[in-house]
């Protein structure tokens, strides 16, 4: 600083809307969303999800039109979660590795209506497997590391057959980068893009979603094994490292608001494209105080997604995408 007040008066900046518009630090696109979306089997179908008022699990040819729908609204990706039927979820969630599972003929769905769009399809076991863990779980009740990569790779692998342009690992296994990037090279897929939930934790605000994906009632325990402790931030640092080292092409952190310190770490540490992940309970948090009448639905909206821009997210993922998106259209 060269001068002090009053010959700096910080307020001249912010007088009139055009100047504060001029200097902006950060400016909150369309092209920053990636809309998430629940997909569920049917024709036709789509149905509330009761913890996220305004969220809905939508048939395939519904996932085409919201595809459509981002497609038109400038948001360049949408993430698809399958709320796999009850009857073929198993132990070992092999749902997840056949060419016609849900996930699959909606990202087939989309590509073939030929909608400019990018999928973003999750891997994990969780919504496959009967007990709702995201990895393979022995009879003593642990969470199998390395037993379950090969099942994250075919996974994945089925996932790139049908379409997906980015395949983003969420179960929080140590090593599956490597071997996903591995399987997809080997596979003829190497241009697919892996986005790795890199520090991902152990967080409250997951609940609405796995009643959205039907794991919810499943789950047996908890997932603290696999996922990180809210404690922590070096290690969220290690966990990033490794995963750019093993082949990922950008990084998540997840969740998105109380973790913004994160998101700010790891944008100044290695020059990668970063992501954070505005999670369902976020959602919920915010869609039941603004249902409330008590935060101004449009500003709280833009403002929280602009802070995470501000914290150096390349972009997010927020329920509240076609909403924003439609914001900054008007
Ligand atoms: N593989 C699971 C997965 N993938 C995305 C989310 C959460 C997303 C959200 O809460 O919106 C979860 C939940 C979990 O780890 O239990
Ligand atoms: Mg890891």
């Amino acid at each position: 600083m060269t001068a002090s007040f009053p010959a700096l008066r910080l307020r001249r900046l912010r007088a009139h809307d055009w100047s504060r518009r001029l200097h902006a630090e950060n400016v909150l696109t369309p092209s920053d969303l990636i809309w998430p979306v629940f997909v569920r089997e049917g024709t036709s179908e789509r149905e509330a999800v009761g913890s996220m008022p305004g969220v809905e699990r939508l048939s395939v040819d519904l996932v085409v039109e919201a595809a459509r729908e981002a497609a038109d609204l400038g948001i360049p990706a949408i993430a698809l979660f399958p709320n796999t039927p009850q009857e073929a979820r198993d132990e070992t969630g092999k749902e997840s590795a056949n060419p016609d599972n849900l996930m699959c003929r909606a990202c087939r769905a989309v590509k073939d209506a030929g909608i400019p769009v990018g999928l973003l399809t999750d891997v994990a076991l969780d919504p496959y497997t009967s007990h709702g863990h995201d990895g393979l779980l022995s009879e003593d009740g642990r969470i199998l590391n390395d037993e379950t990569l090969g099942v994250l790779a075919a996974q994945a692998v089925n996932q790139a057959k049908a379409g997906a342009d980015i395949v983003a690992p969420s179960d929080m296994m140590d090593g599956r980068i490597g071997v996903i990037r591995h399987a997809l090279e080997a596979e003829g897929f190497g241009d697919v893009q892996i986005m790795s939930y890199a520090a991902k934790y152990a967080s409250a605000f997951y609940g609405p979603f796995r009643d959205a994906v039907g794991s919810g009632g499943l789950l047996k325990g908890d997932k603290k094994t696999y996922q990180m402790d809210p404690a922590n931030r070096d290690e969220a640092m290690r966990e990033v490292m490794l995963d750019l080292e093993e082949g990922a092409d950008s990084v998540m952190v997840k969740p998105g608001l109380a973790y913004l310190d994160i998101v700010a770490r790891v944008k100044d540490r290695f020059n990668a494209p970063v992501f954070a992940y505005q999670v369902s309970g976020e959602y919920a948090m915010m869609r039941a105080a603004m249902d409330q009448g008590l935060l101004d639905r449009d500003r709280a909206i833009l403002e929280v997604l602009t802070a995470f821009k501000r914290a150096g997210c390349n972009g997010v993922l927020t329920y509240f995408a076609r909403d924003a998106a439609k914001l900054l259209a008007a």
